[in-house]
């Protein structure tokens, strides 16, 4: 059975208990309204550590937009039944004074890999991602964490300053979960209507292609130009960005490196982000 935790103090006395014990922690973070693919970063975590907690915070300071932060779902009810035939050790579900007390001031900035991409786009998000991330795994004293590939900007963000900060964590990345047409798992997939939801597959198509196009040896302004219009085409848009980066720093991607190609895209009044390797 999950136990739902809400206090630091309560998560402490638990965690210690297993670090005594000499018990593996790993932990996911999530804003909740779960789904397979937050599903699969637990079976991950379970199948390498001893004890799991699963965070659920709709951490307000990485919204930069006020509507999308109102109309993110809370469905804590419907995300402890889904997560209960896992049966994880720890829910870990703070309010948000427990997490912000007043005269809370301080804040992790994790320079460059968070300058491009989502963060230009999003004012200020990644410094309320690290800030909130760097204090789960104070808080949980986790040894090893899952973050979906399908953030992939995020994903570097923390291993950045996982490494910048000698936090004692192992980040562990994990493959994008698509539904049966490609698109990617997403929260924010509910709020599609019906015909968007359709039009949305679209999305994995394109990068896909684009993504073997630009791997054949296809010359990237004309592929990236070509993947533009077949989206616009399909009435999504406006697209915020679609680039190629390298795909540890999402500088400028460069020969003999990994490189990535990420995307941002508006529909139906909704954000949604994907990314493929290259
Ligand atoms: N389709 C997916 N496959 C694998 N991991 C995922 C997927 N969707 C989300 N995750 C991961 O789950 C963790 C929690 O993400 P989050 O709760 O923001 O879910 P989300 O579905 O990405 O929501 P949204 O994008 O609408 O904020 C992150 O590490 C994220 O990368
Ligand atoms: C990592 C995270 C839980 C931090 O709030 C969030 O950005 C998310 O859900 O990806
Ligand atoms: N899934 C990343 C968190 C966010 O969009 O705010």
């Amino acid at each position: 059975m999950t136990q739902i935790v809400r206090g630091v103090a309560q998560l402490r006395r638990i965690t210690q208990g297993w670090r005594r014990a000499g018990d593996l922690v790993g932990v996911v973070p999530t804003m909740g309204a779960l789904h397979d693919g937050h599903l699969s970063l637990v079976r991950a975590a379970q199948a390498e550590c001893d004890r799991v907690i699963v965070t659920l915070f709709i951490n307000p300071r990485q919204f930069n937009n006020p509507e999308d932060f109102a109309k993110y779902p809370r469905t804590e009810a419907a995300d402890a039944a889904i997560l209960a035939p896992l049966s994880a050790d720890v829910l870990f579900v703070p309010d948000a004074a427990e997490i912000y007390p007043p005269g809370h001031v301080s804040a992790v900035t994790v320079g460059g890999v968070s300058g491009p991409l989502e963060g230009a786009h999003r004012p200020g998000h990644f410094d309320g991602v690290a800030t909130v991330v760097a204090m789960l795994f104070n808080m949980t004293q986790a040894d090893r964490a899952y973050f979906g590939e399908k953030d992939w900007q995020q994903l570097q963000v923390v291993r950045r300053m996982v490494a910048d900060l000698q936090m004692p964590v192992q980040v562990v990345p994990c493959p994008s979960v698509r539904d049966p047409d490609g698109l990617a798992m997403s929260s924010r997939n509910q709020r599609l209507s019906a015909a968007a939801r359709a039009q949305a597959a679209t999305i994995p198509a394109v990068l896909f292609d684009a993504a073997g196009r630009i791997g054949a040896g296809g010359d990237v302004a004309q592929v990236l130009d070509a993947a533009r219009a077949r989206l616009e085409g399909a009435g999504l848009g406006p697209v915020e960005y679609l680039a190629l980066r390298d795909a540890e720093t999402l500088g400028e991607a460069q020969p003999g490196r990994g490189a990535r190609l990420l995307l941002a895209v508006w529909l139906d009044g909704v954000r949604l982000i994907d990314n493929v390797a290259v």
